[in-house]
């Protein structure tokens, strides 16, 4: 009999250990510093990103374009099987606008479109693109419903005064005219939407690491998270 220092049974198990891409889950609502987090992380980890939400807003934008009700189950579910996400939709500048959002909260309420972007969520973080050894998802219901087995799930928040600051700022750096009590008041109507809503609701995972950046900023919320994931996957950033 072979030691178990030299056993063949044990090379095969730690190779299958390191093929399977990571999976990092960041979720949390509005402007709470989830994206920002995200594609830091992927680009430290050599992963590769995907930001969910614009799945989401795409279908709305669709919606919207097609003269429909977002809110329609009828319509949202019919855009969300036609999306393809690879042919660049996702890049369009139209998705960041408010607008987007709100459609985007609508039609995400719709199980159907839940359903049919289940998938694409799904593939991209057990086969990531280009051959990346991971895969960070940003969103709502990552660590909840998508990636249930994530290596590693955070879940960003920050009180919703702070989130309608942040946005605000964006906005106005992106010279889009915004009303401080407006932003606020969507902020919180999203909010309300996201987790109300019967499917896959706003919540963090029972095992989420709750990070809440109201008094951090991008680097200390990076910092934070960085400890997380090292504590979880053994894994440090390369860069
Ligand atoms: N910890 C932070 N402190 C202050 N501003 C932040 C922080 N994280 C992100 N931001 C800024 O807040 C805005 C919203 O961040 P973003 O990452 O887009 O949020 P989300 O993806 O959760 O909607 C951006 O302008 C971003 O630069
Ligand atoms: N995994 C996800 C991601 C987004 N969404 C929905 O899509 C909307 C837009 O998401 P987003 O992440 O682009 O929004 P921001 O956080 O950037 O403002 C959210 O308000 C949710 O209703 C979702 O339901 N599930």
């Amino acid at each position: 009999m072979p030691s178990a220092a030299s056993s063949p049974v044990k090379g095969p198990a730690t190779v299958a250990v390191h093929t399977r891409p990571l999976v990092i889950a960041i979720d949390g609502p509005a402007a709470s510093g989830k994206g920002t987090l995200a594609k830091r992380v992927a680009a430290a980890y050599g992963f590769a990103h995907l930001d969910t939400g614009s799945l989401y807003r795409a279908v709305g934008v669709a919606v919207l374009r097609a003269g429909g009700d977002p809110a329609d189950p009828a319509a949202a579910g019919r855009a969300a099987r036609d999306l393809h996400p690879e042919d660049g939709i996702l890049a369009d500048p139209d998705l960041r606008t408010d607008e987007a959002a709100q459609a985007a909260s609508k039609v995400a309420a719709v199980p159907e479109v839940r359903a049919a972007l289940l998938e694409f969520q799904r593939r991209f973080a057990e086969q990531p693109p280009g051959g990346a050894p991971g895969a960070v998802l940003d969103g709502r219901d990552i660590g909840t419903v998508v990636c249930p087995g994530a290596d590693a799930k955070l879940f960003v928040t920050a009180s919703v005064e702070v989130r309608a600051d942040r946005r605000l700022k964006e906005l106005q750096g992106r010279g889009i005219p915004a009303i401080p009590s407006d932003v606020l008041e969507d902020m919180k109507a999203r909010d309300a939407r996201d987790s109300q809503r019967a499917v896959a609701p706003l919540r963090p995972a029972a095992d989420a690491f709750v990070l809440d950046t109201s008094a951090l900023d991008a680097d200390q919320a990076y910092a934070a998270a960085i400890a997380h994931i090292g504590s979880k996957t053994g894994l440090g950033p390369k860069a």
